[in-house]
């Protein structure tokens, strides 16, 4: 029987999963990768490390299986949007301060090319209108802006600027090709038209990308899925323990592949031109479709083709959400106490406090949980539907309580702040006529029981689960089968695989509660937005 691997590398881990041909996970495994930061919102990685991570995991993931490494017919890969450098020969070059060439990541939360960003956006450039009208600091162009203006040797002598998910296929395979969805959603390629403008590069003072005709930043644009090059190479084998040969589908970045994972499932609620898919891990990512281009300011896109092949993408989310709710509870008097105790559970803090939270009553229990606490939880930014990297959260109605009841409501009041953030971009689709109906919800905090269900109260949205313990990575096997030709399509794929599981309806006793603290959290928002004038 041949199975399907997906790779998954998140900010915090690469995993691998192996799937058989109708979706069900056999086995997966994680291991966690490095992250450097520095002050200057720099947090930089290393493709190394991450290539040795994802032959670990790999590794692993096979060996739980219990099957022969020749049963792999096709990989997926999926990753995070961050920035690969690589010199002649595809060494890595650094790309910070530090000089040190193993750090050659920019990592997507890293916020260096502020300066670049605004520059950008001020140059009213036409491929604005194909990001919600405004370019984020977390996109590929001004970091390679940055390099260029601040680190000239680097730029100067990079053979390859890749996504990572593409990074992640040339190790695989050596084929250069890029995936439809990094260069479309991080990098202004117009899928639409099949091209990069090249105005813009020279506009914003990329033109020497454009003298190269692009040549290092992507020349063949192939859709997630397709096959690449003669599959993996016989280095790439040895270092992933599997067969030479084997299928290696061009990848998604890591939001998307959880959008794959979820928003094609067989199911009664929705359709995929109705859901919305809600990635929530480090950050949060919103992912819907449409069947024309949608402009909605503040939510990145129209993008097309670069998730569902064939329809639009609006992508949103927050900058951080995990990161977030870590960072919020991290600050309460009782969060030592308290991770003590998740450690002893072998619990992350957070996944303990959803726990803690459940057995205090749960979503139910919502007001008293929470109290008078609001979180805007906008640690880095707003990332939609405000498009406002310079947001910053705010904390309203603390007292002196340090007890672990405090600390249980005020994760509870955070990851509503996080629900709310996400109605205001459900409101901002439907303003523009997408008609959203129905979240999907996949990542890693959106394996909380909890979590889903303070998603439904604070969006009024039904809130869907998939069947499959790890969609993200499920997403991911889907581009292996296609590559294999298991399946003819995407589309066809994600019927094939996926299926939609738990429903969290909204709370109607909670709803004018909601609308009220919704109320409060857009006041405090705008409140945070005046003071920084
Ligand atoms: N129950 C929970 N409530 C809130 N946050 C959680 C919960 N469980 C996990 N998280 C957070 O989710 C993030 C990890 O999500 P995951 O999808 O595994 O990571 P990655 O971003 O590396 O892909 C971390 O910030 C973690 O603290
Ligand atoms: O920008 C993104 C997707 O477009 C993601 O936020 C980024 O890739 C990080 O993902 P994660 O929170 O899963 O680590």
């Amino acid at each position: 029987m041949p199975h399907y691997l997906g790779i998954d590398v998140g900010t915090g881990s690469a995993r691998a999963g192996v799937f058989d041909q109708v979706g069900n996970l056999l086995a997966s495994a994680k291991q966690d990768i490095e992250v450097w930061r520095e002050p200057g919102d720099i947090v930089e990685q290393s493709s190394n490390d991450i290539w040795r991570a994802v032959c670990i995991a790999t590794r692993a993931a096979v060996a739980q299986a219990e099957i022969a490494p020749e049963a792999i017919a096709g990989i997926g890969f999926d990753a995070t949007c961050s920035l690969v450098v690589l010199g002649e020969g595809g060494v890595p070059l650094p790309v910070g301060p530090s000089n040190n060439p193993e750090r050659n990541i920019i990592v997507w939360m890293d916020h260096r090319a502020m300066e670049q960003t605004r520059r950008i956006n001020r140059s009213g450039a036409a491929v604005l209108s194909y990001v919600g009208g405004v370019i984020s600091p977390e996109m590929e162009t001004p970091k390679l802006l940055w390099l260029a203006e601040n680190m000239p040797a680097t730029f100067n002598a990079a053979w390859q600027f890749l996504d990572l998910a593409d990074f992640l296929t040339w190790r695989a395979t050596g084929s250069l090709a890029r995936s439809i969805c990094t260069v479309t959603c991080k990098w202004t390629y117009l899928a639409h038209e099949s091209r990069w403008d090249e105005t813009y590069f020279r506009d914003i003072g990329l033109g020497a990308l454009g003298d190269e005709a692009f040549a290092r930043i992507g020349t063949e644009i192939v859709p997630a899925g397709a096959s690449l090059g003669g599959g993996l190479t016989a280095q790439a084998a040895t270092d992933l323990g599997l067969a030479p040969g084997t299928a290696v589908a061009a990848g998604l970045i890591d939001a998307h592949a959880g959008g794959v994972g979820t928003v094609g499932a067989r199911g009664d609620f929705g359709s995929v031109l109705s859901r919305m898919a809600y990635v929530f891990g480090t950050s949060a990512c919103t992912l819907s479709s449409t069947a024309e281009p949608a402009f909605v300011d503040g939510v990145w896109g129209p993008y097309f083709s670069a998730m569902v092949p064939g329809l639009w993408l609006n992508e949103g989310g927050q900058s951080a959400a995990g990161a977030a709710i870590d960072h919020l509870v991290r600050m309460h008097p009782a969060a030592g106490e308290a991770a003590a105790k998740a450690q002893a559970e072998e619990l992350s803090l957070s996944a303990w406090l959803s726990l803690q939270a459940q057995s205090r009553g749960g979503a139910a229990a919502t007001p008293a949980l929470a109290g008078d606490i609001h979180v805007v939880p906008e640690f880095l930014g707003n990332r939609a539907p405000f498009a406002d990297p310079d947001a910053r959260a705010l904390i309203a109605g603390l007292d002196l309580d340090t007890s672990l009841d405090s600390l249980v409501g005020l994760y509870v009041a955070g990851v509503c702040g996080l629900g709310y953030g996400a109605r205001q971009i459900v409101r901002a689709e439907h303003d523009k006529s997408i008609p959203v109906d129905t979240i999907v919800v996949s990542g890693g905090a959106g394996q909380s029981p909890l979590v889903r269900q303070l998603l439904a109260d604070t969006t009024g949205m039904v809130v869907v689960a998939s069947t499959s313990p790890e969609p993200v990575l499920l997403g991911s096997a889907m581009l292996g089968a296609v590559a294999a030709g298991a399946y003819k399509d995407l589309v066809t794929a994600m019927a094939g695989m996926s299926e939609l599981g738990e429903i969290y309806h909204p709370d109607a006793s909670l709803a004018g509660w909601h609308a009220k603290r919704f109320a409060a959290f857009e006041l405090l928002q705008q409140a945070g937005k005046a003071i920084r004038g």
